[in-house]
């Protein structure tokens, strides 16, 4: 503990800082100094469609980049932005208590899912978002967006759409819950892998930051994500494919239950399975969901999607 402040770095993003900065208190309430330093990332600074600017880690690539030249101790990401495949050097060392995981629907005129106006426009850039919301409203005009929580927003209220899709998480850290309309039912709408929690990385071998972090891991938060984030990589899937999952505990039983779906960009097949276990066995329970979403098809539509552009 203590010595040298250890850095943390971040976006430049509110949300990012929010993050960050979150990260920061609680590791000086435990009596560790830290600075934050920021870093820019190719997710910031380009305003092409998510899905056809080159692939994933785009928010995560130049903070891990940072974390390997001894830029920085400490990377703070949102999970969801943090490709499953390890990277060489570095390890995924806490995983802080998980703020709510789902997407909740803003719309103009107070609308749900269900009494959106016929064709209404919405806006997300998300094939996750965009796949699960035509399953079950296939009129919808579903358009692109990008931008930060704040810029999302604003484009609605401009009129650009008659609604958007968030996480919820984004929302209630921001300060900005009055805004959401309809918190989305998890049987419609099933959240990203490691949706609403933090990933906190560190150079492998840096033993004293390892410590120093261990404060702010959660193991019930942990083994959650770790089993959507295997069940992800079992399936190849990468960040941007058109795969949700939902891992959570049962408290009483001492249960880990786990939801996946794999859906085509169209909304129109959509497969999904589900199997629990002891939260140890996190990642023998990603698997098996995987297994099952493999043996209904998922590989046809993953590859598919990517194909085209993750939008087909
Ligand atoms: N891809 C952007 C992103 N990364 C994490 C969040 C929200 C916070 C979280 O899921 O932890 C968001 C915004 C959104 O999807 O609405």
């Amino acid at each position: 503990m203590n010595g040298e402040p250890l850095r943390i770095g971040t976006r430049s993003s509110p949300l990012a800082l929010w993050q960050a900065t979150w990260v920061a208190q609680e590791l000086k309430n435990s009596g560790q100094p830290v600075e934050i330093v920021h870093v820019s990332t190719t997710g910031d600074v380009t305003s092409g469609p998510l899905g056809e600017i080159g692939g994933q880690g785009l928010f995560t690539k130049e903070i891990q980049a940072a974390l390997i030249d001894n830029r920085v101790d400490i990377a703070v990401h949102s999970l969801k932005d943090l490709p499953t495949e390890p990277t060489a050097g570095l390890a995924l060392a806490a995983v802080p208590i998980r703020e709510a995981c789902g997407d909740v629907l803003v719309s103009r005129g107070g609308f749900h899912s269900d009494t959106l106006p016929h064709g209404a426009v919405i806006g997300t850039g998300s094939v996750r978002r965009r796949a699960q919301l035509l399953h079950v409203r296939p009129d919808l005009d579903i358009r692109d967006i990008r931008g930060n929580v704040e810029t999302r927003l604003r484009k609605m209220d401009e009129g650009e759409y008659e609604a958007i899709v968030l996480a919820e998480a984004g929302l209630r850290r921001l300060e900005m819950a009055e805004r959401i309309v309809h918190v989305m039912d998890k049987r419609i709408m099933l959240p990203a892998v490691g949706q609403g929690a933090l990933g906190i990385e560190v150079r492998e071998r840096d033993q004293r930051t390892r410590q120093a972090v261990s404060v702010l891991h959660h193991p019930d938060s942990y083994h959650c994500v770790q089993a959507e984030r295997k069940l992800l990589a079992e399936l190849r899937g990468g960040c941007l494919a058109p795969v949700g999952a939902w891992g959570r505990i049962e408290v009483e039983r001492n249960l880990l239950h786990l939801d996946g779906i794999v859906i085509s960009g169209d909304g129109v097949q959509k497969i999904s399975a589900y199997a629990c276990g002891p939260p140890e066995k996190a990642e023998e329970i990603g698997r098996q969901v995987a297994s099952q979403l493999i043996i209904q098809g998922a590989q046809r539509i993953i590859s598919y999607a990517r194909n085209t552009g993750g939008r087909g």
